[in-house]
């Protein structure tokens, strides 16, 4: 009876007279025949409890044995470096059913987004309106981007049309975040991080939500009164009256007016805001994301746009391998530096900045007079250093992920001249190949310099909203990763 009396405090029938406690335990020698039977039924009592205690050790200690090993991998880089799009990406991998099934929580966020997209360009429109009221203010007035457009009767009627717009914002962020509770606080603090400073410090205020919240169980309870059966709809009540999608849809052409508008484009330019690289664009799509019936795709779930605060935590559990059991753990960083960001700005707050890497010879252009402001890209190459030249992950394999490699193709393709930014650039050729290849050796070279103990360098060029092209990095990562443990512990 191995662990019985060991565990609980009773007598042992069996006690050695030489141990103290157990002389201590011993039944009185006044024991009553009724008293002694009710002390063996309790002793048999506890042994039963302790031999079930036991059982469930064994089992579990046997299930740990058996089950799938768990990855740790920490996902890290600067906001909006695409962290939340690639544990998406894993999730889609891992486990396709449980991501496909958060698809009503994902159309919110959609929704969200788009109707940001048109508030952003309506506040541009009344500013440039506003402007043109002023006394002295007239429109066609010339400034260094050439004359302002008039803001037509038309653009103006478009604004009042889509008044509703703003209930429609209102109703999906009281639903993510409860009024009173942190996100809420969360969600009108945090700035938007890739507009032009001007805007970023104004109005124009990004969602966040704490990773540890519970906000997708908002849109869960729409399953409890969803009437369809279709599998990948099965989650969004359509019939609704108060959904979101109803007056998204009625705006559906006059979004699309607005956002082919000539003036509005030619406002925006003046702004320097390019709506299209920018996070949660859908404004290209939006006959297809508004119609009444809309399921968000894999992709649209992809380039989904909620800013993540705090760190969360997620499981995703191994098919069993043969050699899972035998080693404990293993940790590997996973570095997103989204290289698209180059001639992009993120306000990092009061303190002063020092805008060139003086010992690894990047110099970056200082983009804006404000002291306030980094180059994206600067930002993740201090970062970088950091982590690399943390002392307590000198063992951890760090894997850098070069994303947005589409939009920084695009940038590349539209003119945008990369050496205007990244100074070190010089005269080399304004290609994507060049550029990647440059931007590699860079981070290589920082990884050589500043690594405590000699690591290699693994480095990959994604582009985490292609989930086609994800799948294979991803797989690939997580293959080296386990393979670099196996042999750390010796076992290949
Ligand atoms: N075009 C493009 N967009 C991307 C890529 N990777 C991520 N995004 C988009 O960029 C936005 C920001 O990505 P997130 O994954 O939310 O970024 P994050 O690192 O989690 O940001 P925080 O939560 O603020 O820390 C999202 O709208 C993504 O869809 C990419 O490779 N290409
Ligand atoms: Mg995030």
């Amino acid at each position: 009876m191995p662990g019985f009396f060991r565990r609980r405090s009773t007598v042992d029938l069996n006690a050695d007279d030489s141990d103290p406690l157990s002389r201590v335990l011993l039944p009185s020698i006044y024991e009553t025949l009724e008293e002694r039977e009710a002390r063996i039924a309790l002793q048999l009592e506890e042994k039963k409890r302790s031999d079930a205690i036991d059982e469930e050790i064994n089992r579990q200690k046997l299930e740990n044995k058996k089950a799938p090993r768990c990855v740790r991998v920490l996902l890290l880089g600067q906001s909006e470096s695409g962290k939340s799009t690639t544990l998406k990406n894993f999730q889609l991998i891992h486990s396709p059913k449980a991501f496909r099934n958060e698809r009503a929580s994902w159309r919110a966020v959609i929704q969200l987004n788009i109707v940001r997209s048109v508030r952003l360009i309506l506040d541009t429109i009344t500013d440039a309106h506003e402007k043109t009221m002023l006394p002295g203010g007239r429109s066609g007035q010339a400034t260094t981007d050439g004359p302002t457009p008039t803001v037509t009767p038309e653009l103006l009627k478009l604004r009042m049309r889509l008044l509703p717009l703003q209930q429609v914002e209102e109703a999906l962020l009281r639903k993510m975040t409860p009024e009173g509770s942190a996100e809420f606080e969360a969600t009108h603090l945090s700035p938007v991080t890739n507009l032009p400073y001007r805007i970023r410090g104004g109005k124009f205020r990004e969602i966040a939500i704490n990773s540890t919240a519970q906000w997708k169980g908002a849109f869960g309870r729409l399953i409890a009164t969803a009437r369809t059966s279709i599998e990948s709809a099965a989650q969004i009540d359509f019939d609704d009256a108060n959904d979101p999608g109803v007056i998204l849809h009625a705006c559906s052409e006059d979004i699309v007016r607005l956002w082919s508008d000539p003036v509005v484009k030619r406002l925006l330019n003046m702004q320097h805001i390019r709506l299209e690289s920018m996070a949660g664009f859908f404004l290209d799509s939006i006959e297809r994301v508004t119609a009444l019936r809309y399921v968000p795709t894999d992709d649209d779930i992809l380039r989904a746009r909620l800013k993540t605060l705090g760190v969360s935590e997620h499981r995703f559990m191994l098919k069993a391998a043969a050699w899972a059991p035998y080693f404990d753990n293993m940790d590997a960083i996973i570095f997103l530096a989204p290289i698209s960001g180059f001639d992009e700005v993120r306000n990092v707050g009061k303190s002063k900045h020092n805008y060139s890497i003086a010992d690894n010879d990047i110099g970056f252009i200082q983009v804006l007079s404000e002291d306030t402001s980094v180059n994206r890209l600067e930002d993740s190459f201090k970062l970088w250093e950091k982590i690399i030249s943390n002392p307590l992950l000198k063992e951890t394999q760090i894997v850098l992920f070069l994303n947005k490699i589409d939009l920084l193709k695009e940038k590349l393709q539209a003119g945008v001249q990369f050496n205007h930014w990244v100074l070190s650039y010089r005269d080399k050729p304004n290609d994507y190949d060049s550029i990647s290849l440059y931007l590699k050796r860079k981070f290589g070279i920082l990884l050589k310099q500043h690594s405590p103990i000699p690591r290699v360098f693994y480095c990959h060029l994604t582009s985490m909203t292609d989930a086609k092209s994800t799948q294979q990095i991803l797989v690939n990562v997580k293959d080296m990763v386990i393979r670099q443990n196996l042999q750390s512990s010796n076992l290949v």
